[in-house]
């Protein structure tokens, strides 16, 4: 079977990765951000043994996250000529997470309930070292035992995937980690029933 998850180094201009990462850690030290769930919006359970990041909505109010989604409506509209995966939206966040926060082995979506189809991720540390951790540790199918490969939070780099195929966790960092978690849906809406609901 084709792989089902994708890296790509530098695929953010280094400009714009610096907006968003200066925008992230102003509304951080602002209180801006909370602490993050499990589940969906609406749905919100908060687990501290699963994750312990801090999460804000990007709702297209800067011109960093302008610019961001944009790059992210280029590549959906990308994904679905190549690939015909009927992206329909975007969902998307910050995320940080200080020293010693991490987010346990998961799945972004089970039997497409909340519409999550690819996830992605784009990171936002600068000089990013090793020895630092935080890496994504990445699975090929969600039977897989060993993991397929480990990605470093570099600044600029997009990691995408199946959202309901690729487990994937986050290790412990020494070293604040700032990152956008995004996932493209499909549109479940019916006549009767709007999705995602309102
Ligand atoms: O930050 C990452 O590398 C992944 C985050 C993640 O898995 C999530 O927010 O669902
Ligand atoms: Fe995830």
């Amino acid at each position: 079977m084709a792989r089902q998850y994708a890296v790509a180094p530098n695929y953010f201009p280094a400009h714009l990765v610096r907006a968003l990462r200066r925008e992230a850690l102003l509304r951080d030290r602002r209180g801006e951000f909370q602490s993050a769930g499990i589940g969906r919006r609406g749905e919100h359970q908060h687990n501290a043994r699963v994750r312990r990041d801090r999460t804000l909505w990007l709702d297209g109010s800067t011109l960093a996250q302008c610019r961001l989604l944009g790059e992210f409506e280029q590549l959906r509209l990308a994904v679905n000529r190549q690939l015909f995966m009927g992206l329909f939206d975007l969902e998307s966040h910050f995320a940080v997470y200080d020293p010693g926060a991490f987010y346990r082995r998961h799945l972004d979506a089970f039997n497409g309930r909340n519409g999550r189809v690819l996830s992605v991720v784009v990171y936002l540390n600068d000089q990013w070292r090793s020895e630092e951790g935080g890496r994504l540790r990445v699975w090929a199918d969600p039977d897989a035992i060993h993991p397929a490969t480990e990605v470093e939070p570099r600044a600029g780099t997009l990691v995408c995937f199946l959202s309901d195929r690729i487990p994937h966790e986050v290790l412990e960092a020494r070293r604040q980690r700032v990152s956008v978690a995004g996932w493209f849906r499909c549109n479940n809406s019916t006549a009767d029933r709007p999705d995602p609901p309102c």
